[in-house]
């Protein structure tokens, strides 16, 4: 075994009104990604979505099937979505080798049967950071890097929220079942992300946090548009928001995010927004 897996069950907005800053971050921050020479999982039962990373260094790490699923492999019912934000590595699937470099995605389709994780140097490790779903029909992998990213540039230095939203396993690029990852950059300056703030009851999401420099931090905000709580978060931490929640964030400078979500319908636009005076 070289993996780890937590699970969570999923809380509603009622029981979530009630919570100190320890029962909110035992619930939705994710704080253990990102170990060395080992895989880890959160399994959540917002969407059956799991969590992840894998950082090998001088041993290749495998995906192993895992009592959670009750499946032969890992892949037998679900989709992945691997996004690199570490040093060059590579990962093999049923025999096929796929080259990732810092930020490129790669999407393995249900059915594969053998998938392993290698870094092509131990010192500068690969950091590949995972997100899967059930998958009920076997789209083809791909490779997907920043080139080949549907890019959406919003917001505005005046309003603080100047960034590229880099849609990388997004249907214009790839078939997926349900899985929709990319990866959001902030302009210097520019602190705030998904602002004017938004919800999707009919899909989960989870951030993921990092190119946050050591002494800096993110504040992410959640719940119900006017009953927001908000979470500290530092570099390569991520967040579980439920359906239900606003999931928005100001960092103490620019930073960035990677975005993955999965649920009803695989629209990206599919969002209810809410204008910062809406918020309470
Ligand atoms: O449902 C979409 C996701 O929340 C993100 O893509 C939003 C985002 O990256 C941003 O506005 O900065
Ligand atoms: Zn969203």
């Amino acid at each position: 075994m070289n993996t780890e897996i937590e699970s969570r069950y999923a809380v509603g907005p009622n029981e979530v009104k009630g919570f100190d800053t320890e029962q909110l971050r035992n619930e939705f921050l994710v704080d253990k990604l990102m170990q060395a020479d080992k895989v880890y999982w959160l399994y959540t039962h917002y969407e059956r979505f799991m969590v992840g990373s894998a950082v090998p260094l001088n041993n290749a790490l495998t995906l192993e099937t895992l009592d959670n699923l009750k499946a032969a492999h890992f892949l037998d019912g679900r989709e992945l979505g691997i996004i690199n934000v570490g040093g060059k590595g590579s990962i093999t699937a049923d025999g096929e080798t796929y080259s990732l470099d810092y930020k490129d995605a790669l999407y393995l389709g249900r059915g594969n049967k053998s998938v392993s994780f290698r870094s092509d140097d131990a010192k500068n490790p690969a950091k590949f950071y995972l997100n899967s779903a059930p998958a009920h029909h076997s789209y083809p992998n791909k490779h997907v890097t920043k080139q080949d990213a549907n890019v959406l540039h919003l917001g505005s230095l005046e309003t603080s929220n100047e960034r590229n939203i880099n849609q990388m396993l997004i249907n214009t690029v790839v078939q997926t079942c349900q899985l929709q990852m990319g990866l959001t950059e902030l302009k210097p300056g520019s602190v705030w992300n998904t602002m004017p703030a938004h919800q999707h009851d009919r899909r989960n999401e989870v951030y993921f946090y990092f190119e946050i420099p050591q002494e800096q931090a993110v504040c992410h905000f959640m719940g119900e548009p006017t009953e927001t709580r908000h979470l500290w978060i530092h570099n390569e931490q991520a967040v579980v928001s439920p359906p239900w929640s606003i999931h928005s964030g100001a960092g103490t400078q620019n930073y960035s995010f990677i975005w993955g979500m999965a649920g009803e319908n695989l629209d990206y636009d599919d969002m209810d927004k809410y204008q910062p005076q809406q918020l309470r």
